[in-house]
């Protein structure tokens, strides 16, 4: 855990000093001032102290002064009043307006030092607790499907839940790969801790490494206080690192050592940490085409892959559109608070025939952006998928890697699943609607994997 940032404020140089000489031999991390407007002055410009020490009697503003105005502009840094014996009562006064404890100056310093732990202690559990609300909020999900490719991808996922191996998430963006990193997580012995997720495209590459492996205080310019990296943070839980593709080869060589020895360095100390994380990885690149360039190593790709997971893009589960629509039409509602009594028919057709480059992703802000527009209770299309094709995102358009028959075969699988839907399962109405028989629909539905 990092360091505490401590403030003393005390007009009496020499036990300013002494108080400051005990706390820094102690591992804190102190700053001091010779009056409360000075004192005031450090916590304007730095803002992130944990604690303040102040005394009571001091020339000029006084520390029930400063504590109120502490109390007032950073809620979360806490009060240490230090006091002569006779002035209990102010102290006692001051603990009722918000100060975390006081100290009488004739005492044994190890008294502000149990203050100072049980603030630690708090701040830890905070951060803790923050961290663990911040993973649990975003983690429902619909996880219900018709689609065998999918439902395959769950059963693998639920299987690695049950050990404690590396897992290679593989598939295209916004198809829910930190979804199954979190349902993994959560189906694990390691449910109750911590479930961190770290996108490595959003650090620069001399950041991600910090952000990764944490930091000493002075160990580059600009690294003003000691801080935490994700991997000593993700102890006992479990680490989600997201576009791993994209990590700079020098932090791959690291981290396949940090893989295999389960220890880490902060940058700026030698000093090896033991860490116990679950390694969870994702990507939408082809790490084996960056194999082939040399942009990734293969001794890495090994060590995050032992169980790989393929989740299948959203047109190829076509059938689950419907489900998902509604999970998400009613998140949307209960979320923007407007109340949706009609969907309107042509628009459900238009949202089952859209092949959905962006995935889920886009699946849900589309339906969280057509209630925003919905007006007396009717969900409309508001001509999006239009002006979708006009900007080039053509209903079905296929990528350009793909080869004529595997277009012929996603058009072909949407339109089926389309016309079970419109014939609400009448299968001899489908053929007929299809121009095909009935023995030939059977052999299709079996061909895509489309579920009667
Ligand atoms: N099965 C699902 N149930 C509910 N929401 C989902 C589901 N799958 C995806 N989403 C939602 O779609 C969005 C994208 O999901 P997620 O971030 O997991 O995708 P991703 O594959 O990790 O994307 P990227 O590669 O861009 O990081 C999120 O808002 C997520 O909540």
């Amino acid at each position: 855990m990092r360091k505490l940032k401590l403030l003393l404020i005390d007009d009496e140089a020499d036990f300013l000093e002494l108080l400051r000489l005990i706390l820094t031999r102690k591992g804190y991390d102190v700053t001091t001032a010779s009056s409360g407007a000075d004192g005031l002055r450090h916590l304007q410009s730095a803002r992130d102290f944990d604690a303040v020490l102040t005394d009571l009697l001091m020339d000029g503003m006084t520390g029930l002064e400063v504590l109120n105005q502490v109390k007032s502009d950073f809620p979360q840094t806490e009060v240490i009043i230090l006091t002569a014996y006779g002035s209990i009562e102010t102290a006692v006064e001051a603990m009722k307006q918000g100060a975390f404890s006081y100290y009488i100056k004739s005492n044994d310093p190890e008294e502000i030092l149990m203050s100072l732990e049980k603030i630690k202690k708090i701040l830890f559990l905070e951060s803790k607790n923050a961290a663990l609300h911040e993973a649990q909020s975003t983690g429902s999900a619909m996880l219900e499907s018709r689609s065998p490719a999918f439902r395959q991808a769950l059963d693998h996922a639920l299987k690695a839940a049950a050990t404690d191996v590396n897992v290679l998430l593989l598939g295209e963006s916004g198809v829910g790969k930190e979804v199954f990193a979190r349902f993994i997580h959560e189906n694990s012995a390691r449910c109750q801790e911590i479930f961190l997720p770290v996108n490595s495209y959003a650090f620069s590459d001399s950041m991600l490494e910090s952000e990764l492996y944490g930091h000493e205080k002075g160990a580059f310019t600009g690294s003003t206080s000691q801080r935490t990296g994700r991997f000593e943070a993700a102890d006992k839980g479990t680490l989600f690192l997201d576009e791993i593709g994209e990590l700079p080869l020098s932090t791959q060589i690291k981290m396949l050592r940090t893989i295999e020895t389960r220890e880490i360095s902060r940058i700026g100390s030698n000093t090896l940490i033991p860490t116990d994380f679950r390694l969870l990885s994702a990507t939408n690149r082809s790490l084996l085409e960056g194999i082939r360039e040399k942009t990734f190593r293969e001794d890495l790709y090994y060590r995050i892959s032992t169980i790989i997971i393929e989740i299948p893009p959203l047109r190829e589960r076509s059938e689950d559109i419907p489900l998902l629509f509604d999970y998400f039409l009613e998140k949307a509602q209960r979320e923007i608070k407007k109340t949706i009594t009609r969907v309107d028919e042509g628009l459900k057709e238009k949202l089952f025939r859209y092949t959905f480059p962006g995935n889920v992703r886009e699946l849900k802000n589309t339906v969280e952006r057509l209630v925003v527009l919905s007006e007396d209770g009717v969900l409309k299309d508001h001509g999006l998928f239009e002006k979708a094709a006009s900007a080039g995102m053509v209903l079905n358009r296929p990528s350009v890697d793909q080869s004529l028959r595997q277009v012929r075969q996603t058009a072909e699988r949407q339109h089926i699943i389309a016309v079970i839907e419109h014939c609400s399962g009448d299968l001899p109405n489908v053929a007929e609607i299809l121009e095909i028989s009935l023995r030939q629909l059977y052999n299709k539905l079996n061909e895509y994997g489309i579920q009667k």
